[in-house]
């Protein structure tokens, strides 16, 4: 979806309070579209379900901010992806905050604010002039909770800053991050924030691979400066493995041990509805597809914490279940050299 004219770029607090309260006076609901920008059709379709998400008139603003809260030192806050410029050819309304965080570095070591959890935020010595944190206690425990510590902690806060500034009617969130989807509704339940949570569908490429501004990094750009992984591609024969998308291209080879994943859970998802509804099968099996997608030895180097199988959880709150006898998800994560995709499938009516 092009924006028909020049967007209206909004860039500091007190102007986006404004922008809500005339659309409001005008006699619309407002929509925020929460993102970290360098916006994909993933993206552009939660700003079309936030534009429908009414039967009046609905005024739809993007946030876009790469929030450091919400990294980890040891995270890709420096090489997140971005096209501010591209972004805002794509969109009507942003806002685009150059800080959401109050600064005052007061020299303090990095323990951090909380229990000596330290985010990005903190680590650049500046975020000592921010101190609150929410936390959704159970729900940002396992999944990606689990391998990104302070990674719910930074979304929760954020996503309440955005919304006490913005002050929406709605909000539209991707269920491609499934927890994060889930620990925003449970926030906005447990703190009383007056806002309609919706979880839009995954929007995937036309090879299933789920649409992730990440997925740049999957690019051959990136690949071929790795030339060591070049080159030991290059003299295997990945082939061997059956592996459709290896002809010696080191991109198709990363592209389809990543489209691994999606082939994964159409299989599990297929063998649950067809009663085999165990847990730990299912989980072997998504193992057992994501093992055969290439070359191990390839895998073993670019690969770290091999694969996050997490088959399956209760809908709501995403507690681990021995047999997909109820409404269930299926979440996946792995990591493809220095780029974590996550992935996941829902089961809404099991046999
Ligand atoms: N393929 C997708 N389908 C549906 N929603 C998506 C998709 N990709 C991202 N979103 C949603 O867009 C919102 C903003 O996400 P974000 O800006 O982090 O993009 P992203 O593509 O998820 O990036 P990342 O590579 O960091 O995971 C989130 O609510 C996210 O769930
Ligand atoms: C929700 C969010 C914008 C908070 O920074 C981010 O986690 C994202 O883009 O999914
Ligand atoms: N899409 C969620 C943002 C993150 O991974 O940091």
């Amino acid at each position: 979806m092009a924006a028909a004219h020049e967007p209206e770029v909004i860039r500091d607090k007190a102007a986006m309070r404004a922008w809500t309260r005339r659309r409001r006076a005008e006699g619309k609901a407002v929509a925020l579209v929460p993102t970290m920008g360098y916006l994909h059709n993933g993206h552009l379709s939660l700003v079309s379900a936030a534009a429908a998400a009414s039967a009046g008139p609905v005024a739809v603003v993007v946030s876009i901010y790469v929030n450091p809260g919400q990294f980890a030192p040891t995270e890709d806050l420096t090489t997140y992806p971005s096209d501010l410029a591209g972004d805002l050819r794509k969109l009507a309304a942003v806002f685009c905050p150059p800080d959401l965080y109050v600064r005052a570095g007061d020299g303090r070591p990095d323990a951090g604010s909380s229990g000596g959890t330290v985010s990005c935020l903190e680590q650049a010595g500046g975020g000592y002039g921010h101190e609150t944190w929410i936390r959704v206690e159970q729900l940002e425990k396992g999944l990606c909770g689990s391998s990104r510590p302070v990674f719910f902690r930074g979304v929760a806060t954020v996503v309440a800053k955005l919304f006490n500034i913005v002050d929406p009617d709605i909000a539209v969130l991707g269920k491609k991050d499934y927890q994060q989807w889930r620990v925003i509704c449970r926030m906005v339940r447990d703190l009383d924030f007056a806002i309609e949570i919706i979880g839009s569908e995954i929007v995937r490429e036309a090879d299933c691979l789920a649409m992730s501004s990440r997925n740049v990094h999957l690019s051959r750009e990136e690949r071929e400066k790795d030339n060591n992984l070049k080159a030991l591609h290059r003299t295997r024969s990945a082939r061997k493995n059956g592996n459709p998308c290896c002809k010696c291209r080191y991109d198709d080879f990363v592209h389809s041990m990543a489209l691994s994943i999606s082939r994964s859970l159409v299989n599990a998802r297929t063998a649950a509805l067809n009663g085999n509804n165990h847990s730990q099968q299912i989980q072997d099996q998504i193992v057992q597809t994501l093992t055969e997608a290439g070359d191990s030895s390839i895998k073993q180097r670019n690969f770290r914490n091999p694969f996050d199988v997490n088959a399956d959880c209760e809908l709501e709150s995403l507690v681990p279940l021995e047999r997909v006898d109820r409404p269930a998800v299926i979440c996946v994560a792995t990591w493809f050299g220095k780029v974590r995709l996550i992935e996941n499938t829902e089961i809404q009516a099991p046999p």
